[in-house]
C-alpha cells in the first residue's frame, strides 16, 4: 500500500510511519499546499487545511491513502488554544477526520499571533532554539517535553487508522 502524506515535515511523518507501523506500506511525503491561511485561526480552518492536504497528496502522489496534518490555533474564552488536525483520505469516499490534544498558549506568544505573526517563527524567538517545528513543537516546549508535536500527531494517526479500519 503506498501512503502519500502531505508534508516534508519530519515530526508529522514520523507519527504516519509510526500509526502505520502494523501495515505493509511505503510512505511518500510530498510538500502539498493547504489552501489555508500559514497559520490557521480556527478548528474549521485548521480542518479545511488538513482535509486539502490530505487530497492534494492523493491527487500528487500514485497511492490509496492521503495523510493530511495541519496545525492552527482556535480563540476561547479561556485564551488561545494550540489546535490540530489530521485527514485521511481515499478515492471516492468523505475524508476520515481527527483531532489533537489542546493546551492554551501563554499569553505573550498568543499576542504576537493575534497581531499576525506565524507560531512556528515566534516559538523560536520565546524558546530561542530553531526549526522547534520539526521537532518538539510548541507543545513539547510548554508540556516540559512531556508530549512532542511528533506524540500529539501520532494520536491523531492513531485516530485516523481505527476510524478507517473500522470503516472498512
Ligand atoms: O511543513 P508543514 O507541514 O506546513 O509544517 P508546519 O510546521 O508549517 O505545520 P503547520 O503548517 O501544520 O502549522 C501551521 C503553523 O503553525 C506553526 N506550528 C504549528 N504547530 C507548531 C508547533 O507545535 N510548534 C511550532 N510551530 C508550530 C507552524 O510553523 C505554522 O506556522
Ligand atoms: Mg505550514
Amino acid at each position: 500500500m503506498n501512503i502519500i502524506i502531505g508534508t516534508k515535515n519530519p515530526a508529522k511523518i514520523k507519527a504516519v510511519q509510526a500509526a502505520f507501523q502494523l501495515y505493509e506500506a511505503e510512505f511518500h511525503a510530498l510538500d502539498i499546499p493547504s489552501g489555508v491561511q500559514d497559520q490557521p485561526f480556527s478548528d474549521e480552518e485548521t480542518i479545511k487545511g488538513a482535509i486539502n492536504r490530505a487530497y492534494g497528496a492523493l491527487a500528487a502522489g500514485k497511492g490509496e491513502i492521503g495523510i493530511g496534518l495541519e496545525g492552527g490555533v482556535q480563540e476561547t474564552a479561556y485564551g488561545l488554544f494550540l489546535c490540530n488536525w489530521g485527514a485521511l483520505v481515499v478515492e471516492g469516499k468523505p475524508p476520515i477526520i481527527a483531532g489533537g490534544a489542546r493546551i492554551p498558549l501563554p499569553d505573550e506568544v498568543a499576542k504576537r499571533l493575534i497581531a499576525g505573526e506565524e507560531l512556528g517563527p515566534v516559538m523560536e524567538i520565546f524558546a530561542k532554539k530553531e526549526d522547534i517545528r520539526k521537532k518538539e513543537g510548541a507543545v513539547g516546549v510548554f508540556t516540559n517535553g512531556q508530549v512532542s508535536r511528533a506524540d500529539m500527531f501520532t494520536h491523531v494517526m492513531k485516530l485516523l487508522v481505527g476510524q478507517y479500519e473500522y470503516q472498512k
